[in-house]
């Protein structure tokens, strides 16, 4: 008699989920047969997250940036389902689909990223504008167009939150619309980039100087209204006209995953053991921003995509090792450092004893990511299209 085929769902093809699948599909499945593998998205795309600002600013395009699933699974016998995830009963190894399907598994991973909290502060979620998804980054360009075709002599731009997104699209959107752009920068700490090392706060305090980007800190944002926002500062709070307020504040996790009967921190996120399983469930497993996670030297991981990158490989291999029956991995995370964009033609990079900012911070920033771009196929189009491009272009003036 044959055996019946193992099959692994795994929800969410971000930095989590599709470079799971990708990884599990490579793997030697020689003396077992070849799990059935299935993706599941809402989306028809993968976005990586890292280069969306680069769309604003046009230096990059979707195709590059945002490339389908239907692309880059070609070829791997991954099947791929575009249906948002609705509910997922864990007692009887079944996920329902939006669409009214339904999946049973053998084994699970859960992917599923995070939202932006647009519920923090009355009138976010009507007048402000998240920064997360391939849909948030058309609505915003669709604002930018309208603002600039206005042609009004000032577009005034506050930006909610100090952190990496914040800073990153304050000097982007600085050098799209140039000396038009009155930008303010809002964070409710002291300081910027709080967790980011000493040199790359530095560059970035450099580059939003340089460009003219204001910085509120200490400040909260109480309340966002059409074409204003309050601020709070030392107990006083003042209205600010305004045209677009951007937030880039906070990370949830989805209901579908909080609806969950297993056990979550404060914030939602899923506990897992060090071997990326949820706990007292060793058929699911947990990773990138829904997941609370102790590696292996009981370190808490951020929720990055350079984590969720680095837990795919071991939530593969974990997968492949239960099925062929050998001992799972604990999660090593490696910090390699960080890199931010700092505008067109500028970033800056920390990392395996590198420190770099200017424009070979901003040409080792594309290759690193290039290098991490989803599949081979997918880096040499890309890849070709960055040197060619711009010699097609020369040639064509
Ligand atoms: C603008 C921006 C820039 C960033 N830059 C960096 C960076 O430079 N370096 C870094 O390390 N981190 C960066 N991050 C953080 C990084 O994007 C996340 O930590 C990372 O994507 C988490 O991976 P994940 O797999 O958990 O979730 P995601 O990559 O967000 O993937 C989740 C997937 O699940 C899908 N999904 C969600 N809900 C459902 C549902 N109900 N049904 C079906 N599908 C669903 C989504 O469509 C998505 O494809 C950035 C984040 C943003 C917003
Ligand atoms: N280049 C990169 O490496 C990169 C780029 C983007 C995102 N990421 C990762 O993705 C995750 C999310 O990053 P993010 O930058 O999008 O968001 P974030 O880390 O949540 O940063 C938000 C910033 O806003 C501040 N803040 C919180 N509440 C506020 C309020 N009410 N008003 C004003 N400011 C407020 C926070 O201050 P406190 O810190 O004091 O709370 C923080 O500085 C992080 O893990 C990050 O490492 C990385
Ligand atoms: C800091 C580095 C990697 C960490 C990292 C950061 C992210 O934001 C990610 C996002 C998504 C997936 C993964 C990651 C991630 O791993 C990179 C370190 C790079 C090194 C310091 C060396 C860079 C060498 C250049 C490629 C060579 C170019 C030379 C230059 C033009 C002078």
């Amino acid at each position: 008699m044959t055996q019946p085929t193992t099959k692994i769902c795994i929800l969410g093809g971000g930095f989590g989920g599709l470079y799971t699948a990708l990884r599990l599909s490579q793997l030697p499945w020689e003396s077992t047969p070849k799990p059935e593998i299935i993706l599941v998205d809402q989306s028809d795309r993968f976005v990586f997250s890292p280069l969306l600002y680069e769309l604003l600013t046009r230096e990059l395009q979707t195709w590059e940036i945002a490339p389908p699933y239907s692309e880059l699974l070609q070829e791997t016998g991954i099947q791929f389902y575009q249906s948002t995830v609705s509910a997922i009963d864990i007692n009887q190894q079944r996920v329902q689909l939006a669409n009214k399907s339904e999946l049973n598994y053998d084994h699970l991973v859960l992917a599923l990223g995070g939202e932006t909290p647009l519920d923090l502060v009355p009138g976010a979620t009507d007048n402000a504008y998240p920064f997360r998804t391939i849909i948030d980054a058309y609505r915003l360009e669709e604002r930018l167009r309208i603002l600039e075709a206005k042609n009004p002599e000032k577009i005034r731009v506050a930006i909610v939150g100090g952190g990496y997104s914040g800073v990153e699209l304050a000097c982007k959107l600085a050098d799209r619309i140039g000396q038009k752009g009155r930008f303010r920068l809002i964070e409710v700490g002291d300081q910027i980039l709080r967790t980011s090392p000493e040199f790359n706060r530095e560059a970035a305090k450099k580059a939003l100087d340089s460009k003219g980007v204001f910085i509120d800190l200490e400040t909260k944002v109480v309340a966002i209204e059409k074409d204003s926002i309050s601020l709070e500062y030392k107990s006083q709070v003042d209205t600010i006209p305004v045209d677009l307020v951007i937030w880039t504040v906070g990370t949830k996790v989805s209901p579908v995953v909080t609806a969950l009967p297993v056990k979550q921190n404060q914030r939602g996120q899923i506990t897992t053991t060090p071997q990326l399983q949820v706990l007292e469930h060793p058929e699911i497993f947990a990773l990138g921003d829904l997941a609370d996670c102790l590696d292996a030297e009981g370190k808490q991981v951020p929720a990055t995509a350079q984590v969720a990158f680095q837990q795919a490989d071991y939530t593969a291999w974990n997968i492949w090792a239960a099925i062929t029956n050998r001992p799972l991995l604990p999660f090593r995370y490696q910090p390699l450092g960080e890199m931010m964009a700092l505008g067109i033609d500028n970033a800056t990079l920390t990392g395996l004893g590198v420190q770099l900012d200017g424009s070979f911070a901003y040409l080792a920033r594309r290759l690193a990511y290039l290098y991490r771009l989803p599949t081979l196929n997918h880096q040499l189009k890309v890849g070709f299209n960055w040197l060619f491009s711009p010699i097609i272009q020369a040639i064509s003036q």
